[in-house]
């Protein structure tokens, strides 16, 4: 089925898999294009590579997928729920792409029931992706986008796992979140909403609202990411002495705008104020608890618009009423929004606002695209670069490895299938040879893609970028790697891949190294992946379709013969390669083909007296 839309055009899903349910690596026709999501869109595998069809070619479109055992399923618009308010620029990108359902203020039960019908999520901080979430979507779910910085909202382990990706929007709200505590800080040490609050009450208590001053006072900066160097730079502005403490943070980019990093205990003993800008992780919860009130400078100022788990809130209560901490100004909870009689909030040296960090007009639309831009880009299958549980790879980087992504794909589809059945795997050994200095060679897709191309045709597990790791440690398959240093020109990232499934039986004995592992390798050539080493034998084949390995005495006719006897059956040879351990011995032919042979064609091939042994393999 196709849904035609008010243009008289349809977005048609194809499902991929012949009647034997092989994945197809592509299909195209005049009206519609679909690449396999297990060939060409790695990555998340949703393969949406698709162009509209008008719907006079809809029929045509149906007869011929028919025809080729395709089933076109449905109209495959994916649908992005979208769980709490986002800037229209955002939506009206979505919406160009997807069923865009908007719905807010949805209970747990209630997104656990709607999600199994989505394809991405997008949320901000007052949405819980837990578990159950990744669990209720049943698959289906392969993109969360939070439209903001902090995942702590996001279960990322059950992210992972299940195979979704996670994307965040980590810049547009960064200067709306500085600005936010800069607000925070001037207002607190000022007193303005406590005054504000005593004005509208129809007083007018000069006196007891003498705030103090921030020139020349030290403020530390706890965490010195992209808030926090933002928040440094305007409190700098603001005459103030600045320090910061974050043990991750390059010394080099504080000293560019003139901040020094500290220790922890420095950097809270000297300070007239503490701003805190790091995340919420295990390491961070509570890091502001008695213990390190102990230490601070009598009379501090707190302010805290980054995540209210941080601090120990009965700690902090307890300071503030102790005199340790003079004022706190607050934008973030440990629970949000925190109970209506909570100590801290209702303190009177305590100023709040409601999670207001990132709301801003500008800062908000700025999410929304960034994020909007994010989940069409994880949907379309591109990796994402503000992937938060996959590797980030720039965008220059993947175009340069996209055709090593492919052949490490059907280096490990072809490898396994070159196991004889029942031995296991269990180690994967992966040589890189590279004229690339390894810091130049970011190997984690490759690795992926390895991954995948093993473990899929074994499996039922979907296998990608984000879950690869991950999968192959369920299965107890240990993955190492290996580089081989080329001294020649570091132009190409890489010269070839080798693929060793270690100490495991063959169906080809001839894939067997002197090792006694299945050894492939394979090149790119002319940006496609090339077969060019099987157990010692050195071929060249081209990596598309079908590949039959033979093994043969290499002597005149027998090429000839297995030709033929493909043929014969209308097979064709798309690319075929010889190799030899020396001339009139033992020989390999890797041939390509376009259709897969039928039984019996193999079955000849086979019987064929030229043919020691060989072996078909879907790539
Ligand atoms: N209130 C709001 O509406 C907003 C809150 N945020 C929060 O602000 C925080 C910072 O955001 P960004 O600057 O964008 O993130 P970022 O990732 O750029 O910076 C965080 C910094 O914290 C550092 N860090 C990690 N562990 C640390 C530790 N134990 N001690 C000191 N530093 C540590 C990291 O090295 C990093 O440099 C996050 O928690 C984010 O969720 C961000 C935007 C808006
Ligand atoms: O980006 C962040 O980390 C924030 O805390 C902003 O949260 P929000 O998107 O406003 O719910």
């Amino acid at each position: 089925m196709a849904s035609v839309t008010a243009a008289g055009k349809a977005l048609l899903h194809l499902s991929a898999t012949t009647p034997d349910h092989h994945p197809l690596t592509s299909f195209s026709s005049p009206a519609v294009s679909f690449r396999s999501s297990r060939s060409r869109s790695p990555f998340l595998g949703l393969g949406l590579r698709l162009r509209l069809a008008t719907s006079s070619e809809i029929p045509a479109l149906h007869a011929r997928s028919a025809a080729r055992g395709l089933r076109i399923e449905a109209a495959a618009r994916p649908t992005i729920l979208v769980a709490e308010k986002l800037g229209e620029a955002g939506l009206a990108l979505l919406r160009e792409f997807a069923n865009v359902d908007c719905s807010y203020n949805l209970s747990p039960e209630d997104l656990c029931s709607k999600i199994s019908l989505c394809d991405a999520l997008i949320v901000r901080s007052g949405t819980k992706v837990t578990r159950e979430v990744f669990d209720a979507s049943k698959g289906r779910l392969k993109v969360v986008g939070r439209a903001g910085v902090g995942i702590d909202n996001v279960d990322l382990h059950a992210a992972t796992e299940s195979g979704c990706l996670v994307v965040n929007a980590p810049t547009a709200n960064t200067v709306a979140a500085a600005e936010h505590g800069i607000a925070l800080l001037a207002s607190m040490a000022r007193n303005i909403a406590q005054a504000d609050a005593s004005m509208k009450a129809g007083k007018w208590q000069r006196n007891k609202y003498v705030g103090v001053s921030l020139v020349g006072k030290t403020l530390a900066v706890m965490g010195f990411g992209k808030v926090g160097s933002e928040v440094a730079r305007r409190a700098k502005g603001l005459g103030m002495h600045v320090i910061a403490h974050d043990p991750y943070a390059p010394a080099d980019r504080a000293r560019a705008i003139g901040v020094e990093l500290v220790s922890f205990d420095e950097a809270i003993s000297t300070a007239d104020f503490i701003s805190l800008h790091m995340p919420m992780t295990t390491t961070t919860a509570k890091l502001f608890n008695d213990e390190a009130f102990a230490k601070v400078k009598k009379g501090v100022r707190i302010i805290n618009v980054a995540r209210g788990g941080v601090v120990d809130e009965d700690a902090l209560v307890r300071a503030l009423d102790n005199g340790t901490v003079a004022q706190a100004a607050l934008d973030v909870f440990t629970v949000e929004p925190p109970p209506k009689d909570s100590k801290l909030v209702m303190h009177e040296n305590v100023t709040v606002t409601p999670h207001l960090g990132a709301s801003t007009v500008e800062a908000q639309e700025g999410v929304a695209v960034e994020i909007a831009e994010a989940v069409i880009g994880a949907l379309k299958g591109e990796l994402a670069a503000t992937a938060v549980n996959a590797p980030m790879v720039p965008a220059e980087v993947l175009s340069e490895l996209a055709p090593y992504v492919i052949l490490a794909e059907k280096l490990g589809r072809l490898a396994v299938q070159l196991v004889a059945g029942g031995s296991g795997i269990k180690g994967v050994k992966v040589v890189y040879t590279s004229a690339r200095d390894p810091d130049d060679l970011d190997t984690r897709i490759l690795r992926a893609m390895i991954t995948k191309g093993i473990i899929e045709p074994i499996s039922n597990v979907f296998v990608n970028i984000v879950n690869a790791d991950y999968t192959a440690k369920q299965r107890g398959l240990r993955i190492s790697e290996e580089r081989i240093y080329l001294d020649s020109s570091p132009e190409v990232p890489l010269d070839s891949i080798q693929v060793h499934l270690t100490h495991v039986e063959s169906k080809f004995a001839s894939a067997l190294s002197d090792t006694g592992d299945i050894t492939v390798e394979g090149r790119v050539k002319d940006g496609y992946p090339h077969l060019t080493l099987v157990g010692s034998f050195s071929v060249d084949v081209s990596l598309e379709r079908y590949v039959i390995l033979c093994r043969n005495v290499d002597k005149p006719g027998n090429i000839g013969r297995v030709g033929r006897i493909l043929g014969e059956q209308n097979v064709n040879i798309s690319f075929m390669s010889v190799g030899r351990i020396a001339p009139r011995k033992q020989a390999i032919m890797a041939i390509g083909v376009d259709e897969e042979p039928d039984k019996e064609t193999l079955k000849k091939i086979g019987e064929s007296p030229a043919i020691e042994e060989f072996v078909f393999l879907k790539l």
